[in-house]
C-alpha cells in the first residue's frame, strides 16, 4: 500500500523501478487525472513523490533502511497529465549515515526532455527507526520489507 510503489494502491503513483548498473536506479510514472494539479498539469508535491520513491528505492542496493532528510525538486517544464517520467536516478556518495543521491527525470522516453530534476540526502536509521515512530504493523509487513532488501540485494 506505499503511495508511492504500492500495485494495490487505488490512487497511488504506481511507480516501477528497475536496478542499473552500479548504484544507479530507473524508475517511471505515468501521470493520471489523480495526480492532477492545475488543470491538465501534473502536481509537484505529486511529481517530488515519484522522485521521493525512485530514489528511495536506491537504498535496497545498499542494504541499509533510510529516510529522506532532505528533497530539493527544480520543476524545468511543465509535465502534463498522461505524460510518462522516465526517471534515472543514482548514489553521488556516502558520508556517514548520509547517502547523497540525484535524479533526472524525462518526458515520455528515457531520452526525451529533461522535465524534473532533483537532489536529496537520506539518513541510514536502524530498522526500530519504524517500529519506534510508525504506527502499530504487522509482523508480515517489516519482514515483508526486509525480505525486499535480500531480494535486491543478496
Ligand atoms: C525491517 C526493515 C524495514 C526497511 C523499510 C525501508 C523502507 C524505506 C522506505 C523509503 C520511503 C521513501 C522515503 C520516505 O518517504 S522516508 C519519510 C520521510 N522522512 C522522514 O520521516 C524522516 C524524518 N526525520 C528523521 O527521522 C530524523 O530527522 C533523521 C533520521 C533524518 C535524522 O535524525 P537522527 O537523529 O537519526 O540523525 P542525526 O541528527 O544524528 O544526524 C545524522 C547525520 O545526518 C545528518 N542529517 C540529519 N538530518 C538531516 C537532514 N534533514 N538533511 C541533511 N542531513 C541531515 C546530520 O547532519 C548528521 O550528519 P553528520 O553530522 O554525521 O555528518
Amino acid at each position: 500500500m506505499c503511495v508511492g510503489c504500492g500495485p494495490d494502491h487505488p490512487t497511488g503513483l504506481h511507480v516501477t523501478v528497475t536496478a542499473g548498473e552500479g548504484l544507479t536506479v530507473s524508475g517511471s510514472f505515468t501521470v493520471t487525472d489523480d495526480h492532477q494539479g492545475a488543470p491538465g498539469l501534473a502536481h509537484g508535491g505529486i511529481l517530488s513523490l515519484a522522485f521521493d520513491e525512485v530514489l528511495g528505492s536506491l537504498i535496497w542496493l545498499i542494504g541499509e533502511p533510510a529516510v529522506t532528510g532532505h528533497l530539493e525538486t527544480s520543476y524545468r517544464r511543465p509535465v502534463p497529465v498522461g505524460t510518462t517520467l522516465y526517471i534515472g536516478a543514482a548514489i553521488d556518495r556516502v558520508d556517514g549515515r548520509k547517502i547523497y543521491m540525484s535524479a533526472s527525470g524525462r518526458e515520455n522516453a528515457v531520452d526525451g526532455p529533461v522535465s524534473v530534476t532533483a537532489s536529496a540526502v537520506f539518513v541510514v536509521v536502524p530498522a526500530t527507526h519504524f517500529v519506534e515512530h510508525g504506527r502499530a504493523v504487522a509482523p508480515s509487513e517489516l519482514s515483508e520489507a526486509a525480505a525486499k532488501v535480500a531480494e535486491v540485494n543478496p
